[in-house]
């Protein structure tokens, strides 16, 4: 058995990391982090569990406990990975951190856009970007892999198959995404609050938003030059999804998106195109590892429409995390992670 560590085990994305991990064939998880809830067993704090994880209990952030797991994730807000990764991955432990301490290949922008300086910059060398859709082989060798948000991963892919075929007009991209309030974690705010989030949506963070410099990071390597991106987040009143609506300028007429997209993704398990005309929706989704996605060209103008799905909480997060150890691992990719989405 593949012993695993988490830390942020109280969180929304480590709690679905407990879920998923349930029923994996070949890990077991061993330890689990808690600041607030040491000593609590997660099986008395989260009832879905119960079950499972008969004595797991919490305990505070340990290097010595956490080294001797053979994976350790970090579910945690951005800076914690930072200030643990050196010393844990000297123990001979790999990481796969869902925060975005690892995401950025630059530290001057990591440290621009998170206002702190970066904590490790020495390690960037080694991390590997984990959307497996790109980066598979070099998943397989990481020893340190960083998990991409829940907005980069839906934009992501729904962009690649254009970029990657330098259809796109990489100029004028536009990412218009929605979010359900999970994506802001499970501490308290004033935002996330019944009456403030619920029965209403708005737009955040049109000025530039975090997540910018991811998207145009990944957007940049599959387009081969610069790439002229808006991306505008919304909350919306649902607890899990993410819907990106995207639109690109694609003038060449000559190729069939639809084939084009099935071919991309044809090996992908965990990419989903549906038939010509369709319309993703968030609960087809809800609790799967799973992006759907849907390419349209309105009226057969120059102007390109992909509608892409996530679980801002499964291929958002901890899924993904999931399939990238089991890529590193060398296990089945889909090894815990086969199950369909819940309806409604
Ligand atoms: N929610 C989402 O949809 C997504 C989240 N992410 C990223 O994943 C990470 C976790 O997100 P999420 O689960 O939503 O966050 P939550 O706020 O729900 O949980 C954070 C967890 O981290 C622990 N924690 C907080 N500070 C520290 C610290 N200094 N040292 C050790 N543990 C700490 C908390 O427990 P305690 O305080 O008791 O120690 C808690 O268990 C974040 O970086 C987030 O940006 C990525 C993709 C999607
Ligand atoms: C709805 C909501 O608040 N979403 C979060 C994004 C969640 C996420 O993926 O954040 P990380 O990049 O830190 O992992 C936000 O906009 O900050």
């Amino acid at each position: 058995m593949i012993k695993i560590g988490i830390v942020g085990g109280t969180g929304y994305t480590g709690v679905e990391l407990l879920r998923l991990l349930a029923r994996h064939p070949q890990a077991r998880v061993e330890v689990i982090t808690s600041r607030s809830e040491e000593g609590v067993r997660v099986a008395d704090m989260y009832p879905n569990l119960r079950g499972h994880y008969r004595d797991l209990a919490f305990s505070v952030p340990d290097v010595q406990a956490l080294g001797a797991c053979d994976v350790v994730f970090f579910a945690t807000p951005h800076g914690v990975a930072h200030s643990m990764a050196a010393e844990l991955l000297a123990t001979g432990t790999r990481i796969i951190d869902l925060s975005a301490d690892f995401r950025l290949q630059d530290a001057e922008e990591w440290a621009r856009w998170y206002g702190q300086p970066h904590g490790a910059p020495q390690l960037l060398d080694q991390a590997v970007y984990g959307l497996p859709e790109v980066n598979r082989e070099a998943i397989r060798n990481a020893r340190l892999i960083a998990v991409p948000g829940c907005y980069p991963t839906a934009t992501q892919l729904g962009l690649l198959p254009l970029l990657e075929q330098g259809l796109a007009d990489p100029s004028r991209i536009i990412a218009d995404c929605k979010s359900g309030v999970s994506g802001a974690g499970r501490g308290a705010s004033v935002g996330s609050l019944l009456c403030e989030a619920s029965e209403s949506m708005k737009a955040y963070a049109v000025a530039g938003h975090r997540h910018l410099p991811e998207i145009r990071q990944g957007l940049q390597r599959a387009a081969g030059q610069a790439v002229g991106l808006t991306f505008v987040p919304h909350l919306t009143p649902m607890i899990r999804g993410i819907h990106a609506t995207l639109y690109a300028t694609v003038a060449d007429h000559s190729v069939d998106l639809q084939t084009l997209f099935e071919a991309r993704y044809a090996d992908e398990p965990f990419v989903d195109v549906l038939p010509a005309g369709s319309h993703p929706e968030t609960r087809s989704v809800k609790g799967a590892n799973l992006c759907r996605i849907a390419v349209h060209r309105p009226q057969g103008g120059d102007l390109v429409v992909v509608l892409s799905v996530i679980d801002n909480l499964v291929k958002g997060a901890s899924g993904q995390a999931v399939q990238c150890m089991n890529i590193a691992l060398g296990l089945e990719e889909t090894a815990g992670l086969d199950f369909p989405a819940l309806m409604p």
